[in-house]
């Protein structure tokens, strides 16, 4: 079996695949790790959390906090975090990498547990806004610093963060509020989050609401999810968690039969999830592919494709899959209000249509929308996935499907699945 994938030079390049009839188990949820990795951190006791992600983004949150005198034992089904609270300032500033959880989750709890800290990140993460959050936590009388440019990290932070009233922007990013969610719990007095317009991402609120639960601290919320009361002093509760596999990550798998022909399985998907991006499979469905659960299976095989007008607010990871995967309907793709796409790992509306442009392959923005057009990969080229994870792995999907792809820096995918080659590279061989 010759892998699709040949790696031997500084650019990965990528060659059709012959078509799939395989199962792929999926890594732990990013997402997932770096909450429970923070609660857990945080909790009176050991918990032990199975099945978690081994990426940068989890090894960052990871060494962020054991510079903060938290120990994590690493074990091969998984990692015990051992709790305490409060936490010992770290000697060195924390360096986050482009990690927006661990630099949007770590900002409120670093004062919440009395550590005075510079935190910081690459150089991307220099320009991904956090004032939403500064605002807030200003708000709640703590201390925050910009060390570079206003808006910005690093960030320098006093302690404490004691509770109280907050009003705050949701429609940058959701992280900001998981990120006070988790952190206000363990202040002095209670608290309240008022969120000013529209919130993007909302589905992550749910999934921080319920790993909350999980380690006994509750929240009171209103319906639309606007206003969060929060009782102070409170303490987690060390437990023990079985991490889902990650619903972004997996998006690449379920886009790969359709892409490449045949029939994909992947196992332990649950029926209820907070991963919005487990939703990528109902519009792949609505798209006209083949989509049967049996349990916690779930099988997708190709099947002719209509284009399809969605807005993928609440599940914007996956609106990269969604439009590659349209390239192969029969008619256009709209995906409308995915603003935030603009301020992730790159700015990934612009990166998919330099990429698409470079391909032959046609595509259309706007300031918040997408649409993409029916077509092949006509022009071979070199394309750059701006060190974004998503992008890297979308263009090896174009690749697998039409060949011509050749992809600058492709370790990126660290980020969040280091072993993307090898998993993709193991299942699949050359057309
Ligand atoms: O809370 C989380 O775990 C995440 C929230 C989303 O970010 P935004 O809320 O910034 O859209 C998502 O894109 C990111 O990968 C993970
Ligand atoms: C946007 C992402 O990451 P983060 O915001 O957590 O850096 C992502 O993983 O696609």
């Amino acid at each position: 079996m010759v892998s699709p994938f040949d790696l031997s030079q500084p650019h990965a390049v990528v060659s059709p695949a012959a078509p799939v009839a395989t199962r792929a188990a999926v890594p732990g949820s990013k997402s997932l790790t770096n909450r429970y990795l923070l609660l857990a951190a945080a909790a009176a006791g050991t918990s032990f959390l199975k099945n978690p992600l081994h990426s940068d983004d989890t090894t960052y949150m990871r060494a962020a906090l054991k510079a903060m005198g938290v120990t994590i034992d690493e074990q091969p089904e998984g990692w015990s975090v051992h709790g305490r609270s409060p936490w010992q300032n770290p000697t060195e500033p924390l360096f986050i990498g482009n990690a927006g959880t661990a630099m949007r989750f770590l900002t409120p709890a670093l004062p919440a547990q009395g550590v005075a800290a510079t935190i910081t990140g690459n150089e991307r993460m220099l320009v991904r806004p956090i004032k939403d959050l500064v605002d807030g936590l200003r708000q709640l009388k703590t201390e925050v610093a910009y060390r570079g440019e206003e808006g910005f990290p690093p960030l320098q932070l006093q302690p404490p963060l004691t509770g109280g009233a907050c009003r705050i922007r949701g429609d940058a990013s959701s992280q900001y509020l998981s990120g006070l969610l988790m952190a206000l719990p363990t202040a002095q007095q209670d608290s309240l989050i008022e969120i000013e317009g529209p919130l993007v991402s909302r589905t992550y609120v749910a999934m921080t609401l319920d790993c909350m639960a999980r380690l006994g601290v509750t929240v009171g919320v209103n319906e639309d999810h606007t206003r969060f009361e929060i009782a102070g002093g409170q303490t987690y509760r060390a437990t023990d968690i079985d991490i889902e596999p990650d619903a972004s990550t997996a998006s690449y798998w379920f886009a790969l039969p359709l892409m490449v022909g045949g029939t994909l399985t992947v196992p332990a998907c649950p029926e209820q999830s907070h991963q919005g991006d487990f939703g990528l499979v109902g519009l792949l469905a609505e798209m006209g592919a083949r989509v049967t659960r049996d349990g916690g299976e779930l099988t997708i095989s190709d099947a002719p494709l209509n284009g399809v007008d969605v807005d993928m607010n609440t599940m914007s990871d996956v609106a990269p899959t969604l439009a590659v995967v349209a390239t192969r309907a029969q008619s256009p793709t709209t995906i409308r209000n995915i603003y935030n796409m603009r301020i992730k790992e790159c700015d990934r509306i612009e990166a998919l249509q330099t990429a698409f442009d470079q391909l032959g392959l046609k595509m259309e923005n706007g300031r918040d929308w997408i649409k993409i057009y029916p077509g092949r990969v006509t022009t071979p080229a070199l394309v750059n996935p701006e060190d974004d994870h998503r992008m890297a792995m979308v263009f090896a999907l174009l690749g697998l499907a039409d060949g011509g792809v050749g992809i600058r820096d492709p370790e990126c995918v660290a980020k969040t699945y280091p072993t993307f080659y090898e998993a993709f590279g193991a299942v699949l061989h050359r057309k």
